[in-house]
């Protein structure tokens, strides 16, 4: 990992470390930091998250989704491998993901099953600021939405997601 760095030092980075740096904030959706790159200078980390969202509001229906699917499912066959992304892992391993009950596990691998077959892409929480319990019921609670109510849902949870990466990178006081 990186150490913390400041605004100032983000600011002055070079195209190809701000991607290194940032490429994963968005997981697996390099494309979103490439494009915010033109709107540096940041003022302060709030401004730089709120540039994000900005272009991820901007995208059609179909981009929304495309973001959704970047996503790697919870507790599914990417932990089990040890193929996710570092990032993810860290956050699935700390809900508690990897050490779900078998019964939990099932009736997660089953949820997500419907979730996806229901909207087209994977259940997307931001499991940092959800343990076990409370992602099992948000699945619940949320598969039963209209989808044009569900993709902002789940995007919010995508910014979440950014956030926390986001505060890892980047020195801030800010809470969430
Ligand atoms: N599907 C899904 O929500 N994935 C994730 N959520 C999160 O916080 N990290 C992830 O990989």
């Amino acid at each position: 990992m990186f150490a913390m760095i400041a605004i100032g030092e983000v600011n002055s980075l070079s195209y190809e470390d701000f991607l290194e740096i940032f490429g994963n904030v968005v997981e697996k959706c390099p494309l979103v930091t490439a494009a915010v790159w033109s709107a540096r200078p940041f003022a302060t980390l709030a401004d730089m998250e709120a540039r994000i969202a900005e272009f991820i509001d901007s995208l059609p229906a179909a981009g929304k989704a495309g973001i959704l699917r970047c996503h790697p499912d919870l507790a599914g066959r990417d932990l089990q491998s040890g193929t996710l992304t570092a990032e993810s892992e860290q956050e699935q391993v700390a809900a508690g993901l990897r050490s779900l009950e078998p019964a939990d596990a099932t009736r997660l691998r089953r949820l997500n099953l419907q979730y996806k077959e229901r909207f087209g892409y994977p259940f997307v929480i931001c499991a940092g600021l959800n343990d076990r319990a409370a992602i099992l019921r948000q699945l619940a609670e949320r598969f039963a939405n209209e989808p044009q109510r569900e993709l902002p849902l789940a995007i919010e949870e995508v910014k979440k997601i950014c956030c926390l990466r986001l505060r890892r990178i980047v020195a801030s006081d800010i809470k969430l």
